[in-house]
């Protein structure tokens, strides 16, 4: 590294003519300055900047996986990189609190004047949600209408580009599913796992069958339940199966990955899966949290304006409430809980395959 020639000055370094001139109070302009509005400004403000790092951090990874093959000793760095993300969400949804110090009344001094500005012309935002994986597909109606309605031309064409590219969800799908483990040679992983999988359902009826706190409709309620249960840990089992609980919107990982996925968390104290584990985990919780972000944020709104429409046109809190679960895009990751057996009750793996994951000692 070379020494740097010319003196720097901090202000100048950190553009902060720039960034502290731009906050320009819309109420002031109507001349009727809002002490609020200050505050509504630089929380989104900050926002943006947090929103700009998580993506320099998501696109770094993104290229990684976009390779035709990722080498081992590049993991770290992308855990190392997804664990700042969780960690500038975490901050994120803690921000919610610093906007919630405003009043809905002290808003309402202001409001007007921003229509028919709102989050959804938050670009970043959306790249967030598009190179994470979440489809236009898969967007709740008035969410894919404003896409189309609430953008300038040249945001919506960057943003629909950016669709068209592999999202950080298909990349790792695709790195899963070519984990070469899979292959376990003579060792039948998979029918030890069914059997042992077959057991635990057998006493989870049990159970519900012996619990005299439930009516017989209660427990009939039950045991339909496992029943669907039962139908999804068949499809890990089976191809055609899985395939057409993946077109109803059951699984979104395709039947391989998912299986890495589930071998890996099954046994990830094997250190040749821990980093796989900690990356999967890094997925999960980005996801988790920009759950919990929109979740906080729709309280937020109820708070602000009950049920008053947005001034983006949409229902306001209604609308919000429902892409808190819609737009989640890991969530596979969460529902694999469901496959987990206990410690106890999993196949041992043979010496041969387990040397294999080990780090060789001399
Ligand atoms: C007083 C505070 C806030 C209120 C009352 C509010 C209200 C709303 C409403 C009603 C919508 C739906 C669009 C509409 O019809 O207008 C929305 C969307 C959105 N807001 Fe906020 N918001 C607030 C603060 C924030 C902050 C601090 C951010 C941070 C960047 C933010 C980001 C977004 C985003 C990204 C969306 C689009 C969400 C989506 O379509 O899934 N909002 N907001
Ligand atoms: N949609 C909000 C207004 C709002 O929050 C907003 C307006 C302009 C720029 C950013 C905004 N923040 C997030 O939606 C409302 O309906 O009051």
């Amino acid at each position: 590294m070379q020494k740097n020639k010319e003196p720097v000055y901090y202000g100048d370094y950190l553009g902060l003519d720039k960034l502290l001139g731009a906050q320009s109070l819309h109420s002031s302009r109507y001349g009727e300055p809002a002490h609020d509005e200050m505050l509504f400004i630089i929380v989104h403000q900050a926002y943006e900047l947090w929103f700009k790092q998580i993506l320099h951090e998501m696109h770094s990874v993104i290229e990684t996986f976009s390779a035709e093959k990722v080498e081992d000793q590049q993991l770290p760095q992308v855990v190392h990189r997804l664990k700042r993300v969780v960690a500038i969400q975490k901050l994120l949804n803690d921000q919610i609190a610093i906007m919630e110090t405003m009043t809905p009344q002290d808003f309402l001094s202001f409001r007007d004047y921003l229509v028919p500005a709102s989050g959804f012309q938050s670009i970043q935002f959306k790249m967030l949600e598009i190179s994470l994986g979440l489809k236009r597909a898969f967007r709740i109606d008035f969410d894919q209408q404003s896409f189309l309605t609430r953008l300038n031309d040249e945001d919506r064409a960057f943003l629909t580009r950016l669709e068209g590219k592999p999202s950080l969800f298909e990349l790792v799908d695709k790195w899963l599913a070519r984990m070469p483990f899979l292959d376990l040679g003579e060792f039948k992983f998979w029918q030890h796992y069914r059997n042992a999988t077959e057991d635990m359902l057998l006493a989870d009826a049990e159970t519900i069958k012996a619990n005299d706190t439930l009516s017989e409709e209660q427990i009939s309620r039950e045991l339909a339940e496992l029943d669907k249960v039962r139908e999804h840990f068949s499809a890990l089992f089976d191809s055609d199966k899985y395939t057409q609980l993946q077109e109803r919107g059951d699984f979104r990982l395709s039947h391989q990955a998912m299986l890495a996925a589930l071998f890996i968390e099954q046994y990830r104290e094997e250190p040749m899966f821990n980093l796989a584990h900690q990356f999967i985990t890094c997925l999960t919780e980005i996801d988790e949290n920009m759950t919990i972000w929109r979740f906080r944020h729709a309280m937020m709104v109820q708070r602000m304006l009950g049920s008053k429409i947005g001034t983006g046109g949409s229902s306001g809190h209604e609308y919000l409430k429902r892409t808190t679960e819609a737009n989640r895009v890991f969530t596979d990751f969460f529902n694999m809980a469901t496959f987990l057996l206990p410690k106890g009750s999993l196949p041992q793996l043979p010496d041969s395959v387990r040397s294999k994951l080990r780090f060789q000692c001399v």
